[in-house]
């Protein structure tokens, strides 16, 4: 039987765009990494290497890079590998593609202004091409490093699930499939927030129990906020959701577990952001995700502990002294 997917195109040659391309370069002929940044798609075609991100990657030689969007419509299946900021406008520029053409997306967070998820922007944009989207607990820099994990991949219709899951599937990469589009993505999501809330945990030197305590809570609430807002709960116990937790929560890999890092240890918002360098997901997703579990009326205390910290000056710890001081409660509501 043929590949389903000879070539592929990957939005963002940014360190989680480097990552998909080490990762299915060998099981594809073809595969053009797609970036807005001219010195960084020059390196790449002539030295195989992003001067920017994963800078010691050597990329194979049969991976190009482009400019252009156009190039995109070329190839069967286009990932979307930009920031969650990015997503909907790279999808309006994204012109001439056939109705078969699938979309997968591999960001992680929800709309600012919508709420919306990313494989509901896509839907909206393309209605006719099938959609899907991969999560799980997925570091770029350990991918790229060819260490083995897992990731679940996400898609209503079962022969494309299959299809993206034996594309995403190396000797040390494994991939399961789920239709629950919805856990999926709010997981990959919402993490990125407790991510954060650890960080500021270990900067404030709290102790490792106190770090397990946070996250357990924080599975919780997760677990709370998605079910309101979509997903199903078994989703949040698997991959997307507390694999991804753990792995963000306390990974040296995690941008979103830095900035955390940095404010626990008093910087400003500002200051751990600009040291990062990348995008920290967290950052514009406490602003949605604590609007979006306003508008569900979920009680999500410690994103609203994040929310006081990055956006109305609460000191650190203050925030997390008001989280342990709150009314005392049953375990499991
Ligand atoms: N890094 C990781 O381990 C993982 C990341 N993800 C997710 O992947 C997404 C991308 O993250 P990641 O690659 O790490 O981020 P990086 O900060 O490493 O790279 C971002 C990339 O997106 C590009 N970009 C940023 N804004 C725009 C825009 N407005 N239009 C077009 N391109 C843009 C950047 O271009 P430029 O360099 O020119 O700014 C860069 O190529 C995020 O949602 C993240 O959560 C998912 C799994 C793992
Ligand atoms: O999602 C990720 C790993 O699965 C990457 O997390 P950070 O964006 O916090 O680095």
């Amino acid at each position: 039987m043929p590949d389903a997917f000879p070539s592929a195109a990957i939005l963002g040659t940014g360190s989680f765009g480097m990552a998909l391309a080490v990762l299915l370069a060998p099981k594809l002929s073809d595969l053009v990494l797609i970036g807005r940044d001219e010195a960084v798609v020059d390196s790449i075609n002539s030295s195989h290497r992003n001067p920017r991100y994963l800078k010691e990657i050597v990329l194979p030689e049969h991976v190009r890079a482009s400019t252009k969007l156009s190039d995109a419509a070329a190839h069967p299946l286009v990932l979307f590998g930009v920031p969650t900021a990015a997503t909907r406008q790279c999808a309006n520029d994204l012109v001439g593609l056939s109705r078969e053409t699938v979309l997968l997306s591999c960001a992680k967070g929800i709309e600012r202004n919508t709420g919306e998820r990313m494989s509901e922007i896509l839907r909206e944009v393309f209605p006719h091409n099938p959609v899907a989207v991969v999560s799980g607990p997925n570091h770029a820099e350990e991918i790229a490093a060819n260490l083995a994990t897992c990731a679940v991949i996400g898609a209503t219709d079962e022969a494309l699930a299959r299809n993206l899951q034996e594309l995403f599937t190396a000797p040390h990469f494994r991939s399961y499939t789920s239709d629950d589009l919805a856990g999926i993505e709010l997981g990959g999501a919402i993490k990125n927030v407790y991510a954060i809330a650890a960080g500021i945990a270990a900067g404030l030197g709290l102790g490792d129990n106190a770090i397990a305590a946070l996250v357990t809570r924080a599975l919780a609430e997760m677990t709370r906020l998605g079910v309101a807002l979509g997903g199903r709960a078994e989703t949040f116990a698997g991959l997307s959701g507390v694999g991804d937790l753990i792995a963000t929560c306390f990974s040296k890999h995690s941008r979103n577990h830095r900035v955390g890092l940095a404010l626990g240890h008093g910087k400003s918002l500002e200051e751990a952001t600009t040291s990062l360098g990348m995008v920290a997901e967290g950052v514009p997703n406490t602003l949605s995700i604590h609007d979006a579990a306003g508008k569900a009326g979920v009680r999500t205390p410690i994103i609203d502990a994040v929310f006081s910290i990055l956006y109305q000056g609460k000191p650190a710890a203050h925030a997390m002294h008001e989280l342990l001081s709150r009314d005392p409660r049953p375990e499991n509501t």
